[in-house]
């Protein structure tokens, strides 16, 4: 619940607050004894004592009025609908959703040790990581947001739209966590969550940058990579204790930003080195004097689990807890591997950006001398910078039997897409759209365990986007193992 008053008075604090303009009457001081006990931006989905926030780039006013006829007695926004209910103006409707919504839910962060993640990539599998250490080490008391899974009581998980979501569902998820019972929470933040506001105002115990590289950077996404590095940077500003990748890009402006903050970074550049990097063990100095037992294949797995075993220990992990976390994680569609009966591998992989093709193919390159088929997409309406990326990449690995196929084209046609990467390579390229046909055709190539097939991009999801909606697609784990 959220009284008027503590509304008003949070807006004020924060600089964000216009007015309230009641039957068109304007008041800076507006005493009424009024509360809400629902916070909603969907107009579809409110009541009578619902704050609204009218907010988001296709909104519209008849949303506003759909929801007055639902009983809507207040909302707020950055504009005057000039609707016959009262308008909280604000500058920044996002900061707002923000803050009042730790109000609302009775400040749940601070029942929560809380581990953030950023990075163009790894995200996922070192939150994966994190996660199993900090169930050894919280007994089981650890919830968490990640694109590919969020769990709120640590057993039952479900599929978030957004990797960091909106902030009035991110509040209501931590509450939630911390009502059941909850002592940890780990979570990815994405370069969008700074944009657009959705971790205003909160404070995390550990923030990790795992690694930056162009990436996101489109029409609904950022304008720039400035723009997308700055926003991730945020992340810095806004946790108590860093862990960085010393190796990154522009990590020398990292660690200026740092330079009054306790920190813990690792790569070759820092106290915490791999020192040895074998396809199941890695071994370390610095903190961990130590060999990790690792399931996921690839150096900067290994780099992922060192961040997040650094990042555990600031929030109290033992080192046994770390090495067994370590050791018994694993992450759907991130580098499963399987076994065809001529002995060749079908690696299935959520590799999407040139970076991760690169990574990926180095791994299977260094395990495979025989052929390497690779089935791989671009999606429609975004991250359009990809195609060229791979492109440039693939001309570059000649060796490689590329078959370009549909990842998720959306509004945009696959072939096109196909052929807006293949204008890239200078050697002839296959492409067979559907996917599984694809999958198929690959594996039925190979022929002994010195070839490989690698199924890139989509990972554990079992779907397509096609034209705005999720159209049935099995998944290519379950679509490889079909085939086997
Ligand atoms: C830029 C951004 O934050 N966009 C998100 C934001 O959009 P928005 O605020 O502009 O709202 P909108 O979608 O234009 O819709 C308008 C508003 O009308 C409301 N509405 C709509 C219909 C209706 O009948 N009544 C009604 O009130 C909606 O609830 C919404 O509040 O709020 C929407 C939910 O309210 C999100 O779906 C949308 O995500 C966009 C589409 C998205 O997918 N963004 C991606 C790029 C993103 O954020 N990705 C990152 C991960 C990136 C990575 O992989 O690293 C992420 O964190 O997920
Ligand atoms: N540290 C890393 N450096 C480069 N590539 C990586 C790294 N970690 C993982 N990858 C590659 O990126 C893919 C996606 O990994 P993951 O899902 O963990 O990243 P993410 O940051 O959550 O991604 P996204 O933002 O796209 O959801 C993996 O399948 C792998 O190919």
């Amino acid at each position: 619940m959220i009284k008027l008053d503590e509304l008003i008075k949070i807006l004020k604090d924060d600089e964000n607050f216009h007015e309230i303009i009641v039957d068109g009457c304007y008041h800076y001081d507006y005493k009424k004894n009024i509360s809400f006990n629902k916070l909603s931006y969907d107009s579809r989905i409110v009541d009578e004592n619902t704050l609204f926030f009218a907010k988001g780039l296709n909104f519209r006013k008849e949303f506003l009025e759909g929801a007055i006829n639902k009983g809507l007695k207040f909302y707020i926004s950055e504009i005057d609908y000039e609707v016959e209910i009262p308008a909280i103006i604000v500058s920044n409707i996002k900061h707002a959703m923000s803050l009042v919504a730790q109000k609302f839910y009775d400040y749940p962060q601070n029942s929560l040790k809380i581990l953030a993640f950023t990075g163009t990539k790894g995200k996922t599998t070192a939150a994966y990581f994190a996660k199993n250490i900090l169930e050894l080490s919280s007994k089981q008391k650890t919830a968490m947001l990640s694109t590919m899974n969020t769990t709120l009581d640590g057993v039952n998980y479900f599929k978030s739209a957004l990797t960091t979501p909106e902030s009035l569902d991110l509040f209501q998820m931590m509450a939630q966590a911390r009502d059941n019972g909850m002592t940890h929470l780990v979570m990815e933040v994405s370069s969008q969550a700074y944009k657009t506001a959705r971790v205003y105002g909160l404070t995390f115990d550990v923030g990790v940058f795992l690694n930056i590289s162009p990436d996101h950077i489109g029409p609904i996404e950022h304008p720039t990579f400035e723009d997308y590095f700055y926003c991730k940077r945020q992340l810095l500003h806004n946790s108590k204790f860093v862990v960085a990748n010393s190796d990154m890009d522009q990590f020398s402006v990292i660690k200026e930003e740092l330079k009054n903050k306790p920190t813990a970074f690792y790569g070759d550049n820092s106290e915490n080195k791999i020192t040895e990097s074998n396809p199941f063990n890695f071994s370390t100095n610095g903190t961990f004097n130590e060999t990790f037992s690792i399931e996921l294949l690839g150096k900067f797995n290994q780099e992922n689990a060192l961040a997040a075993a650094l990042a555990c220990k600031e929030l109290g992990a033992s080192t046994d807890d770390i090495l067994n976390g370590i050791a018994q994680t694993t992450v759907p569609g991130r580098m499963e591997v399987f076994k065809q009966a001529n002995g060749a591998r079908v690696y299935v992989d959520y590799a999407h950006n040139g970076v991760s093709l690169a990574n990926l193919l180095n791994v299977v390159k260094g395990a495979h001398k025989g052929n390497i088929y690779l089935i791989l997409g671009a999606p429609g309406n975004k991250g359009e910078s990809r195609r060229e990326d791979f492109g440039h990449l693939l001309n570059d690995e000649k060796e490689i039997h590329v078959i370009l196929s549909a990842d998720d084209p959306n509004f945009e046609n696959p072939v096109d897409i196909a052929k807006q990467i293949a204008q890239f390579i200078e050697r002839p390229i296959e492409t067979i759209i559907d996917r599984e046909e694809a999958i198929k055709e690959a594996m039925s190539r190979t022929l002994s365990d010195s070839d490989a097939v690698i199924i890139a991009g989509k990972g554990a999801d079992a779907y397509q986007i096609v034209d705005g909606a999720h159209a049935e697609y099995a998944g290519d784990h379950i679509i490889a193992q079909k085939y086997l």
